[in-house]
């Protein structure tokens, strides 16, 4: 597999320690130019370690975090306090630790209907958003995890998405293939658009997704993604290297 040695780490709290030094070091470069400075997150298994490691990065930084704005690349459907949701771990474990004010939180609203959700998260990223790409709104950064089947933010393999109209930046998911089924992601457009994408991908069983992602297979999602861009950051720790038992 072709993985730069940069981009390789031992296990998932060295990868979660690496992904938040650079995160530390973007966000003090970014607040210093601009107003207003986006950020999706991402949930899965690594999200803990890195929260937990950007919290302790960003905790003693003179970065101005108050130009911070946090949205989520995908969500799952339910309340904030359900372990599931994505928003429920970013606020507990990194945005209540740091006090970000709620009024920079942009959570995905966990309505019953993902269509009506998908539409109030486009509306409030675009309120915040000073950039635009062919009216797609443009994320300073977007972080994101894989799946064992090279799944990024809730873009499953052969499921595809209707976004509510050709520019929205996220679109209702149902009968996602991982539960729960309901869910809202970030689209194709929204993740072409952004100025960067990090992928940490940690976990046992992803080798063959990340092996046929970096073959850029278009029916795998991390592999479409990196087919329309080719500047995407990738954090691979050695468990996600590991092949199925048996
Ligand atoms: O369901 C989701 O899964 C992905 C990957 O999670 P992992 O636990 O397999 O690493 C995650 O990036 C996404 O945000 C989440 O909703």
């Amino acid at each position: 597999m072709n993985l730069p040695p940069e981009s390789c780490h031992p296990g998932p709290e060295a990868l979660a320690r690496a992904a938040a030094r650079d995160l530390a070091a973007c966000l003090r470069q970014l607040t210093a130019g601009s107003t207003h400075v986006t950020i999706a997150l991402s949930g899965g298994r690594i999200a803990l370690p890195f929260f937990h490691a950007l919290t302790r990065e960003l905790k003693h930084e003179p970065i101005r975090l108050n130009k911070v704005h946090w949205f989520l690349a995908d969500e799952r459907l339910v309340p904030p306090d359900n372990p599931e949701s994505n928003y429920g771990c970013a606020r507990k474990h990194l945005l209540d630790p740091l006090n970000i004010p709620p009024t920079q939180h942009h959570p995905i609203p966990p309505l019953a209907n993902p269509e009506q959700a998908a539409r109030i998260a486009d509306e409030n990223l675009r309120r915040c958003t000073a950039a635009f790409k062919d009216n797609v709104p443009v994320l300073d950064l977007v972080l994101l995890g894989m799946g064992e089947d090279g799944h990024i933010a809730s873009l499953f393999p052969n499921h595809p998405i209707q976004p509510p109209f050709p520019d929205a930046a996220y679109a209702p998911v149902h009968n996602a293939p991982k539960p729960p089924a309901t869910r809202v992601t970030l689209t194709w457009q929204a993740l072409t658009a952004a100025q960067r994408v990090w992928v940490l991908i940690s976990g046992p069983n992803k080798q063959q997704a990340l092996s046929r992602s970096l073959q850029q297979d278009p029916e795998v999602p991390l592999g479409r993604l990196l087919l329309l861009r080719n500047d995407i950051r990738l954090y691979v720790d050695h468990t996600s290297l590991q092949t199925r038992a048996g």
